[in-house]
């Protein structure tokens, strides 16, 4: 029997600053790829829109209050743990200090990358961002 896998929707933030560099953190201990480096977000809950659940994330993550958010890409990956569909979302503008609340690592990153090893579903994000860089 073939059982169609449920998606997961997950908001996702690419923090850019004014220098073009993008945040990434840690993915805290005790869930799926902790230890890996990601963008930071999480999943919506019901009723939620995307801009709402990253608002919120944020705010549970990081201790920032965000502005404008603008949608830009979304992406599937199929996981062992779960078939998620990311909706990325650009954010340059946010407020109060980073606070890893998840007790994360946090670092602000350029192109190319110096932190590793990165969550495999945000590979063609990186690479979209890299091009719009320039750098490939
Ligand atoms: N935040 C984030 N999640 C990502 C990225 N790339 C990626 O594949 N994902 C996937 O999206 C899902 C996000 O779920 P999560 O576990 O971080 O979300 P959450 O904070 O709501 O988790 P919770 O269930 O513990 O409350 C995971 O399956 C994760 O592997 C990324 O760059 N950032």
């Amino acid at each position: 029997m073939t059982q169609e896998r449920k998606h997961t929707e997950v908001a996702v933030g690419i923090l850019l600053r004014g220098d073009g560099a993008l945040l990434l953190s840690t993915r805290p201990a005790g869930k799926p790829y902790a230890g890996y480096w990601e963008f930071p977000g999480g999943k919506l809950e019901a009723g939620e829109s995307v801009e709402q659940a990253l608002r919120r994330e944020l705010i549970e993550e990081l201790g920032i209050t965000i502005g404008p958010v603008q949608a830009w890409k979304v992406t599937e990956h199929d996981y062992p743990h779960a078939l998620v569909r990311l909706h990325w979302c650009k954010v340059r503008q946010w407020q109060g200090e980073f606070e890893m609340r998840e007790g994360q690592a946090m670092s602000w990153q350029h192109f190319p990358l110096q932190v590793s090893p990165v969550l495999p579903g945000a590979y063609p994000v990186l690479e979209w961002l890299e091009q719009e860089r320039g750098g490939g």
